[in-house]
């Protein structure tokens, strides 16, 4: 169970060059759960994620967790949509992130050996990381963020690039790092793929929520109307 929610943003705002990217946000987010993040292209689903998890600063209002703000930010993590990787072999990235929390080497590198295996990587230990495909290296970012077991893990749009396998399986990944505790929270432009993850939907509109709803609800036949236009397919501005 987290300690780090209910998590409460009040007007929360980021802002850019005069421009208001998201917000004001007025959201409630509970301990439990994968909260997909939908919406048009430009609707503020990256810009959501980064300002909730802090890489963008806030501009206006406020975000609480259910414990220190430093706290919280020790426990979460974040997965971009194109991963970045260190020049180093898979078994040097994992085992990176284990040190910095003060691991000693022998320990590290069992921890990261597990992890690469749990993400099917356990044959290309030694790779240097920049030579894996996009599927391998989203699976070796995955197991990268949730190596130091993370309470919240935001991900934006993990398999935009990724084939039907790939994307299978880090839905997989995703499924078991849910049934093990770790709050989700990710974008995505992919409707299958939020029907077969979300327990709730967010629904953006331009940089504001415009519904927030459990996934029955939402995939169920009862959005409102923007949702379900989108969901037809239809423009929705
Ligand atoms: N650093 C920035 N400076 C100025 N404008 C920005 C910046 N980052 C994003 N924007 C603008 O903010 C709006 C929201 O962008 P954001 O990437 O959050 O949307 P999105 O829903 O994730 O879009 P997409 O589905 O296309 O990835 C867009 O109009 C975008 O052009």
């Amino acid at each position: 169970m987290s300690n780090l929610f209910p998590v409460t943003l009040e007007d929360a705002t980021l802002r850019r060059a005069g421009k208001t990217l998201v917000g004001p946000v007025n959201l409630e987010l509970q301990a439990k759960g994968v909260t997909i993040v939908i919406g048009p292209n430009g609707a503020g689903k990256t810009s959501l994620l980064r300002m909730m998890h802090g890489i963008a600063r806030l501009g206006e209002g406020s975000i609480h967790w259910a414990c220190p703000p430093e706290e919280a930010r020790v426990h979460q993590a974040f997965v971009f949509q194109q991963p970045i990787m260190m020049r180093r072999s898979v078994l040097g990235n994992l085992a990176y992130p284990l040190r910095l929390t003060g691991q000693s080497r022998s320990e590290a590198r069992d921890r990261a050996t597990r992890a690469a295996i749990e993400v099917g990587l356990g044959d290309m230990l030694e790779r240097p990381a920049t030579y894996l495909s996009g599927g391998e290296r989203q699976k070796l970012a995955l197991a990268r963020a949730l190596v130091t077991q993370p309470e919240l893990l935001f991900l934006d749009e993990p398999c935009a690039s990724l084939d039907g396998r790939a994307t299978r399986e880090i839905e997989e990944i995703l499924t078991r790092a849910a049934a093990a505790g770790t709050r989700l929270i990710m974008s995505t432009h992919d409707m299958g793929q939020a029907r077969r993850l979300a327990t709730e939907v967010l629904f953006l509109l331009n940089g504001n929520i415009h519904e927030h709803s459990s996934a029955e609800t939402f995939f169920g036949g009862t959005p409102s109307p923007q949702a379900q236009a989108f969901l037809n397919g239809d423009i929705v501005e």
